[in-house]
């Protein structure tokens, strides 16, 4: 194997160490407390187990946690009611609403119902346009998290060629935007795109976000790239314990790219770090207080 491993989950308590002392600082100078409230609708395990850790890690970062479980079959009007007392409670300071959402629920409805200032997802329309047009919105963390471990191996990106799979707006839209506004050349591909192995090949960067399990393989990297996978994806194995892998075939990818994430311990860490940095920052803009700066650089120390 040639490749570093790019340590995410190492990367990723680094980062909240940092925010946990800037809690403590705002908590002792300001008697403000982040608080961040998490709504679960349904039962699913994976994301019952997602939240449990969100919830968790914002606690021992010394910030306020709220859950709300809702049932599978909730009405959407009563998800609503949840988000618009949410809006109003002076505690609470980032709303994360767990996606996917169950049919009769409207993720666009429930999106864009929530305040922009504690959108700390930044999925909502007017953070997803400050991204796209230069402001500064709350990034969502994904991305976010990703730019950081790119930032941590390469440094400045400019000039770099950046392909970046996948097109949601979760993930591949507002990553695109990132890497642009760090100066990269960007190319966004995707299920339509044609010879997609050559656009994969010309990437200086290359960031996999499609959900497909192991499907970039390690002919489509170009020798030295830095590999970034997105991709989380339950596997069966003979043992029927299954495991997680990327959407990047992990092993034949290593022999060529000059780093790589791994799954589980990649961009994953990364992401819920990066949602505790918004909620910070999110209380601090909302009382009119200075954002800590120099949170990111502490993740590529
Ligand atoms: N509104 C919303 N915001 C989200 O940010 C959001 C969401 N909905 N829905 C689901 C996805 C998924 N997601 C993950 C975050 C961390 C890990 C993570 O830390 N994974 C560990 C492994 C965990 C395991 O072993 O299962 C790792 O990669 O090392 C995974 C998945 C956030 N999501």
């Amino acid at each position: 194997m040639k490749a570093e491993i790019i340590d995410g989950k190492q990367a990723a308590e680094r980062l909240r160490t940092e925010i946990g002392r800037q809690v403590v600082r705002l908590r002792e100078q300001h008697l403000l407390t982040p608080g961040l409230a998490v709504i679960l609708v349904g039962e699913d395990p994976a994301s019952q187990v997602y939240v449990r850790n969100k919830a968790r890690q914002a606690r021992e970062a010394s910030m306020a946690s709220f859950e709300y479980r809702l049932p599978y079959s909730v009405p959407q009007e009563k998800v609503l009611e949840l988000i618009a007392r949410l809006n109003d409670d002076p505690a609470v300071h980032g709303i994360l609403v767990q996606l996917p959402l169950p049919p009769q629920v409207d993720a666009d409805r429930v999106i864009n119902a929530i305040r922009s200032e504690k959108d700390i997802d930044g999925f909502h329309p007017v953070n997803a346009g400050a991204l796209a047009t230069g402001g500064d919105g709350m990034v969502p963390c994904t991305p976010l998290g990703c730019l950081m471990l790119l930032k941590h191996r390469l440094g400045d990106l400019s000039g770099l060629r950046a392909v970046v799979l996948g097109r949601s707006n979760i993930v591949g839209k507002p990553m695109a935007a990132l890497l642009l506004r760090e100066s990269c050349t960007v190319t966004i591909a995707h299920s339509k795109t044609r010879d997609l192995a050559d656009e994969c090949r010309r990437a200086d960067i290359l960031v996999a976000a499609v959900g497909r399990p192991r499907m970039v393989p390690g002919d489509w990297i170009k020798p030295g790239a830095t590999v970034i996978d997105v991709g989380i994806n339950r596997i069966d194995t003979p043992d029927g314990k299954g495991r997680l892998v990327g959407d990047v075939d992990f092993d034949s990818a290593a022999e060529v790219a000059g780093a790589i994430t791994p799954v589980p311990g990649g961009v994953g860490p990364m992401t819920i770090a990066c949602l505790l940095l918004n909620t910070l920052e999110a209380a601090c803009r909302q009382h009119g207080l200075p954002v800590p700066q120099g949170l990111m650089e502490a993740a590529w120390g």
